[in-house]
């Protein structure tokens, strides 16, 4: 068996809001198809896998460098032992051939992509859930298909008013999250102080919200922040600092005893190992968001997930960012904590399987084949644009 073609695209996902730090209105992605040669039903398998929001479309990096990387490379050389399946972990060296350590930049990006458009094929070519393949492989062979999401939103839109603002939180509520998420340092600390008031005056209690400050902060600044939400008893505090300032992360924390959460801009195994060692963070509280579309793939996600045990974690410590289904599989084969969605941005990426509903802040996960890509019509309908 062997990849045939690697195809890629870039695609807006723009939108008028903003966080602390960015706003969306020129957001874009990279969406890959793997096209190998196994028929199953009759078709070639395809693999689908696409980058989460923030970081754009990585087309150029994969166009130049990894993709020519595996085609060139020797088809015997990506397969599994028994020569019936492609090997990730085998692709992954294939794609890192040549590339120095450190200094992780966007290249993770593009890895990450083509490396969820693999493990969907890996899947599909054993005829399997995603999820059940990786509880086979790493887990205990028994996955948990009810998985915690929450509703990520609460952006800076021009113009919006508090009752805007309250209407959104609470429809997330009707729709079945029991805890959303807002963005604070994008105005003042008094401002997000009342915008927080009114959220809260919705949702009647700070265990079901989380706030993100987006990385914006400065020492100071956090510490003030943490003063002041440490009256609310939040789900959690994100990203305070610069994602790359432990010493930040770890002195926040005698500030604020409540949970916290970061990592998504940590995008591989060795930056998330420097959080785990010098950011202070409490494995007993706080929550761990790397997200594998955006750090070098599932496979530097294994590597992680077992850096993590070695330093006292538990993966269902992990709650990732980025609202993809790749990060649904990982969390009920694998065991973690949960995962970041997004209602009603970032679409028709992410989300779920068309016909699955959040109920009491929970999914389950339908057995579709694959990542399941092919259960969400909309996403599928793009997908299919690509490999047609
Ligand atoms: O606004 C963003 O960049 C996304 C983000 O931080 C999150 O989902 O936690
Ligand atoms: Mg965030």
């Amino acid at each position: 068996m062997k990849i045939v073609e690697i195809r890629e695209k870039t695609i807006p996902i723009s939108s008028p809001i903003r966080n602390a730090y960015i706003d969306f209105s020129k957001m874009t992605l990279s969406l890959v198809a793997v096209i190998t040669d196994v028929i199953r039903d009759g078709k070639p398998v395809v693999g689908y896998g696409f980058n989460s929001n923030g970081r754009y479309g990585q087309g150029m990096l994969m166009r130049e460098r990894f993709i020519p990387r595996i085609l060139e490379a020797d088809p015997v050389s990506l397969m599994s032992d028994a020569g019936t399946n492609l090997d990730p972990h085998k692709v992954w060296d294939c794609m890192f051939t040549n590339e120095k350590p450190g200094g992780h930049g966007e290249r993770s990006v593009a890895i990450g992509t083509i490396d969820m458009a693999i493990w969907d094929a890996v899947a599909k070519i054993e005829g399997k859930p995603l999820f059940q393949l990786l509880s086979d492989r790493y887990g205990n062979g028994t996955p948990d298909k009810k998985i915690f999401v929450y509703a990520a939103g609460g952006y800076y839109y021009p113009g919006q008013s508090h009752d805007a603002l309250k209407d959104e939180m609470r429809s997330y509520i009707d729709r079945g999250y029991t805890v959303v998420k807002k963005k604070i340092g994008g105005a003042s600390l008094d401002e997000d102080l009342r915008r927080i008031d009114s959220i809260l005056s919705v949702l009647g209690d700070g265990q079901k919200l989380a706030v993100d400050a987006n990385g914006r902060f400065d020492l100071d600044t956090a510490i003030k922040y943490a003063k002041a939400l440490s009256q609310y008893d939040l789900f959690w505090y994100e990203e305070a600092g610069d994602p790359l300032d432990y010493e930040l992360q770890a002195t926040l924390r005698n500030y604020y005893d409540k949970p916290m959460a970061t990592g998504e801009n940590l995008f591989s195994m060795q930056d998330a190992r420097n959080l785990i060692r010098y950011g202070g963070m409490r494995a007993d509280r706080d929550w761990l968001q790397f997200d594998c579309a955006l750090s070098y793939g599932l496979v530097e996600y294994l590597r992680t997930l077992d850096m993590l045990r070695e330093h006292g974690w538990s993966p269902s410590r992990c709650i990732p960012h980025g609202g993809h289904q790749m990060s649904l599989n990982i969390a009920a084969g694998l065991g973690l904590g949960g995962n970041e969605s997004y209602p009603d941005l970032f679409q028709p990426f992410g989300g779920f399987p068309d016909g699955v509903t959040v109920d009491n802040g929970y999914i389950t996960m339908p057995d579709l084949v694959g990542i399941g890509f092919e259960g969400k019509a909309n996403l599928y309908a793009e997908m299919q644009v690509l490999s047609a």
